[in-house]
């Protein structure tokens, strides 16, 4: 494919997002319909798509449209080349700019129209951040670095460098987290590679690993990921510890890819429905990494950026709610409660501890931790939740 019938492939896509499609499945769509499509086609149509969606707003400022095709030229007049280069109807390029679209478009508005948030969401936005706000928000303009957690169980933090630098990716320690590691050329070979074949690696960001390292794991514990989706925390203490691990989701179907994951990082998970929690528990300690706005992490997901509304996040922390009243019920006297999600935004957090402290007498917060994305992580937070008088 030409540069420019991989820009009309993204137009297609985008339109079919703005549509109401989600996007990975646009994207699929499209690829299984376009056979001639190669890997790098697919990888830089992907690449269009997904910068695009992550500056929305001010594109489609820029480009003076809310569609495909004005979203793509505020992509190209960001990115200072001259769209009628690309917009040349010359084959499978886009069709010819029209005098209405070459005279479109304006600079965005400072404030949350450049920074691309949502104006209902600003305020909370500010809100939960205060100073670093602008910071975080154009951290989310920006694709996101690719964070690996090396599997202690497998190997250490040198060995993995070295094997990962065999097979051409180079990578460096992120502060975030001991086990933490950003590669910084040939993260595309990732998939390939030997470390990540055998387990010594896994994807995971930075400060998702930091969450797993605030818990005070010890050989022995009995550990419920409540939460476990496709188990990358479950994953990450089991690599930490000598721990009995029970994971578990509302949606079982999330965790069909965790029994080869622990295959390959030589862990043991053992998945438990919900029918059998009261049976199995109380547990040592239960991690709730709580579905939320995924705020944190909207540079991966853009998508929810600017499918989140106010009733989406209402329904969200009424969710939060009910999972932390249901797990601390699970957890032994002497046991921890950990909370996390991968927002950023106070109603998720701080907010829910603190109702959670008012409305259930007889626990205490022992630790909270927030990391935000302006320090090149994922925006994740945390609490610990211990009982204040532990019977005996
Ligand atoms: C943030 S994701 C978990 C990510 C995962 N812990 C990881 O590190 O890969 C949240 C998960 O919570 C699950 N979930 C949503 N509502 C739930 C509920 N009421 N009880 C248990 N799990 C729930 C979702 O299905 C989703 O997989």
């Amino acid at each position: 494919m030409t540069p420019a019938a991989r820009v009309q492939a993204a137009i297609e896509i985008l339109d079919e997002i703005l549509a109401g499609k989600a996007a990975e499945q646009a994207l699929t769509g499209w690829s299984r319909r376009s056979r001639y499509a190669g890997s790098k086609d697919r990888v830089a149509v992907r690449d269009h798509v997904f910068d695009v969606m992550r500056r929305m707003r001010s594109f489609a400022a820029l480009g003076g449209a809310r569609n495909g095709r004005g979203l793509m030229l505020g992509a190209m007049r960001h990115a200072g080349s001259d769209p009628e280069t690309v917009f040349t109807g010359v084959a499978y390029a886009p069709a010819g700019l029209t005098d209405a679209e070459r005279s479109a478009g304006q600079d965005p508005d400072p404030g949350p129209e450049a920074l691309d948030i949502p104006d209902w969401l600003w305020p909370r936005f500010t809100e939960s951040l205060s100073e670093e706000s602008e910071a975080c928000a154009k951290a989310l303009q920006d694709r996101a670095p690719v964070h690996l957690r090396v599997n202690l169980a497998k190997g250490d933090v040198p060995q993995a460098q070295d094997r990962l630098l065999q097979d051409g990716i180079a990578t460096i320690s992120h502060p975030a987290a001991s086990t933490a590691l950003e590669i910084t050329e040939g993260a595309r070979r990732l998939r390939q590679s030997e470390a990540y074949q055998t387990g010594l690696v896994e994807l995971q960001d930075a400060a998702s690993q930091a969450v797993v390292e605030a818990l005070p794991l010890r050989d022995g514990m009995r550990v419920l990921d409540y939460c476990a989706g496709g188990g990358g925390k479950a994953l990450a203490m089991a690599s930490r510890a000598r721990v009995e691990i029970f994971a578990h989701d509302v949606a079982p179907d999330r965790m069909r890819d965790l029994p080869a994951r622990a295959a390959r990082a030589g862990a043991t998970i053992s998945a438990i429905p919900s029918s059998d929690l009261k049976q199995a528990g109380p547990f040592d300690l239960v991690l709730c990494d709580a579905p939320c706005s995924g705020s944190g992490a909207w540079r991966r997901a853009p998508e929810g950026k600017w499918r989140l509304d106010e009733t989406g996040l209402q329904e969200l922390c009424g969710i939060q709610v009910e999972i932390l009243e249901t797990v601390s019920g699970m957890v032994a006297d002497d046991g921890l409660l950990a909370y996390a999600t991968c927002s950023v935004l106070r109603d998720e957090n701080q907010g829910q501890i603190e109702r959670f402290l008012k409305q259930n007498g007889g626990w205490r917060l022992a630790v909270q931790q927030q990391w935000t994305m302006q320090h090149g992580t994922d925006g994740f937070y945390t609490a610990h939740l211990t009982r204040d008088t532990p019977s005996i």
